[in-house]
C-alpha cells in the first residue's frame, strides 16, 4: 500500500468514526432539512436521480426518497458487481437484495447511464474544490471515467462535518471532481457553473 493509500485510509477511518458518532436526532433532523434544500433547489428538476440506501452513518437519503415519488420522479440505486457499479430502478416495493456490504440492492435492468440527470453520492469526505473520498472501493470514480453520463449533475450527500479542505492534498489523477454537495445547511456549488 502506497504512502498515499494509508493516508487516505487514515482520514477515511477518522471521517467515519465522526459521522456514525452523531447524535441519532442531529442525523435524523440533518436527513429532512437535505430533503427540504433540494426540493427548493432548482436540482429538483431532475426526473432521474440515482441515490443510495444509507449505511454506515452516511446521510440518509430517504427523505428525498419519500419526496422524489410522490412528486413520480425515477430513482435509482447502486449496485456492485466484479465488473463496476450500475444503477437500477428502485421502486419503493421492491425486495432488495443485500449486497458483500450488507446493503440492499434492487434486482432489476440496469438504466443507460446517460439517462442519470442527478446522481447524489454517498461520501466520506469533502472539500470546497470539490474533492469527494468515498468508502474506498473506487466504484463511482471508474463508473464517472468511463460512462457516458456527463449530463448527470454529481452531489455528494454528506454532512457538513464531513467537510476538510486538506483533503485536496490527497487527490488522485482517477478522482473525479463534484458540481456540488448538499447537506443539512444547503446545497453549495463548486465552480464550473453546474446549475
Ligand atoms: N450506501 C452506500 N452504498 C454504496 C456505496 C456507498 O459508499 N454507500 N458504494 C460506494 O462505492 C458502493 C459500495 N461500496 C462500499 C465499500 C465499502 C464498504 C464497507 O463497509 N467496507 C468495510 C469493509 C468490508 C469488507 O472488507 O468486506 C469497511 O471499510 O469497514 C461498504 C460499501 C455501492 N453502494
Ligand atoms: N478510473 C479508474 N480506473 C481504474 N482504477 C480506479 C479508477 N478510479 C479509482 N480507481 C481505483 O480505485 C481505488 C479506490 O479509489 P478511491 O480511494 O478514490 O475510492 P473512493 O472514491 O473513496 O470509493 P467509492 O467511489 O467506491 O466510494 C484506487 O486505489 C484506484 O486504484
Amino acid at each position: 500500500m502506497s504512502t498515499e493509500d494509508l493516508s487516505r485510509n487514515v482520514r477515511r477511518q477518522r471521517l467515519r468514526e465522526q459521522r456514525r458518532c452523531l447524535d441519532n436526532d442531529y442525523a435524523q433532523a440533518a436527513s429532512l432539512k437535505a430533503a427540504q434544500h433540494l426540493v427548493r433547489d432548482p436540482l429538483w428538476q431532475a426526473q432521474h436521480i440515482a441515490l443510495y440506501l444509507s449505511n454506515d452513518g452516511e446521510l440518509d437519503p430517504s427523505a428525498i426518497a419519500k419526496a422524489a415519488w410522490e412528486a413520480g420522479k425515477h430513482l435509482y440505486l447502486p449496485v456492485i458487481s466484479s465488473s463496476g457499479i450500475q444503477f437500477c430502478p428502485w421502486h419503493v416495493s421492491d425486495a432488495l437484495q443485500p449486497n458483500r456490504y450488507g446493503i440492499g440492492e434492487p434486482q432489476g435492468k440496469p438504466v443507460a447511464p446517460g439517462t442519470l440527470e442527478l446522481l447524489l453520492l454517498p461520501t466520506v469526505g469533502w472539500s470546497a474544490s470539490g474533492f469527494r473520498l468515498g468508502m474506498g472501493g473506487g466504484y463511482y470514480d471508474r463508473f464517472l471515467a468511463s460512462n457516458n453520463c456527463e449530463t448527470a449533475l454529481r452531489f455528494g450527500l454528506a454532512y457538513d462535518c464531513q467537510q476538510d479542505d486538506s483533503l485536496d492534498l490527497l487527490q488522485e489523477s482517477w478522482d473525479q471532481p463534484l458540481h456540488g454537495v448538499l447537506t443539512e445547511s444547503g446545497i453549495k456549488r463548486f465552480g464550473g457553473g453546474a446549475s
